[in-house]
């Protein structure tokens, strides 16, 4: 019994080796959504799982989210939170409040990583001028302090990698007048992994990938080519929030970025089953020219 229990742990070994060896000093983004930091034990074990990447010698960047716990503390304050199509409306209050929340979720994840031995340095796309934005309109409305990146300065990413640091951002930017401004984590995340031509953009989120119906959890595509997602937006399979998401998979593996994944962070080693196992779960996003490895199961 103990010892089939070793067996199978050599036999996760033996298969995760070649994807160590392939990915090795490769950049991998994960964008860490709000929805799937629901409790202490799911996020430990997430982090975890980055930790473990950064060991066995990739180079994760973490880009985090955190817009249920903006949205509780916007509350807190007496505030109503307000969206429009999937974004926050963001005046200057809230913009206040949006900024002091991601801040604080940003240094949890670094003690997080560095109570786990990794060295972590935690920074706002304001820091080293990461992520300039402009003012970002909704269908024409104005709704406040919301960015729009125009621009990644990726140095300092590359800088912190380079002394073996593992980078831990959130999605704060600045205009040209150095207002703040409220960005998107999804937005965050794929323009980062663009800037950095990521081997792989990783999201983790609260669902378990894509759905062709999206109120039937059966129906979970495991791959995806971009004239494929395009069009299941298009002909409205897809809802909510996973409509910038799947936008953001389709433009970062269009610009440079070889692999995009969408998985469920609540299933714990989501990562590592996704990056390790021949299987994976979610839902990957393919490049055009890449060979489907679930031909015909979609
Ligand atoms: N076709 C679909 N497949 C999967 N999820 C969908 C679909 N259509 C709408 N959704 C919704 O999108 C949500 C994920 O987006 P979002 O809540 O913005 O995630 P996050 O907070 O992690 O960025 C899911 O929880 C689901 O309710
Ligand atoms: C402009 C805008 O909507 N910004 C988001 C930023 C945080 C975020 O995107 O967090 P999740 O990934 O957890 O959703 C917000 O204020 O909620």
């Amino acid at each position: 019994m103990v010892m089939q229990k070793y067996l199978d742990k050599a036999e996760v070994l033996i298969e995760a080796l070649p994807y160590i060896q392939r990915f090795n000093r490769k950049i991998i983004v994960v964008k860490y959504g709000g929805s799937a930091m629901v409790d202490e034990e799911l996020k430990r074990n997430v982090i975890k799982d980055v930790v473990l990447l950064k060991l066995v010698g990739f180079k994760p960047i973490i880009v985090h989210g955190g817009g249920k716990e903006i949205s509780r503390w916007v509350g807190k304050v007496g505030m109503e939170p307000k969206f429009i199509n999937g974004l926050r409306v963001t005046d200057q209050d809230t913009m206040e409040v949006a900024e002091m929340v991601l801040n604080k979720v940003n240094k949890e994840l670094v003690s997080l990583v560095q109570s786990l031995g990794v060295k972590a340095v935690g920074i706002s796309g304001k820091d080293g001028g990461l992520l300039k934005v402009d003012k970002k309109l909704s269908g024409g409305e104005d709704i406040g302090y919301v960015g729009e990146i125009r621009k990644v300065a990726p140095k300092i990413l590359y800088d912190l990698l380079e002394k073996d640091f593992l980078p831990i951002v959130c999605p704060i930017g600045m205009d040209d007048e150095f207002h703040s401004y409220n960005i998107n984590a999804d937005d965050a995340a794929s323009a980062i992994a663009e800037s950095v031509s990521a081997e792989k953009l990783a999201f983790l989120t609260d669902i378990e990938g894509v759905f062709y119906d999206k109120d039937d959890p059966s129906s979970l595509i495991s791959e995806l080519r971009p004239d494929e997602a395009a069009r299941l937006i298009e002909n409205g399979n897809i809802g909510g929030g996973m409509i910038p998401k799947l936008q953001n998979c389709i433009d970062a593996i269009n610009n440079g970025v070889s692999r995009v994944h969408i998985l469920d962070g609540r299933i714990p080693h989501c990562l590592l089953l996704e990056i390790f196992t021949n299987k994976g779960i979610g839902t990957a996003i393919l490049k055009d020219d890449e060979e489907k490895f679930y031909n015909g199961n979609d």
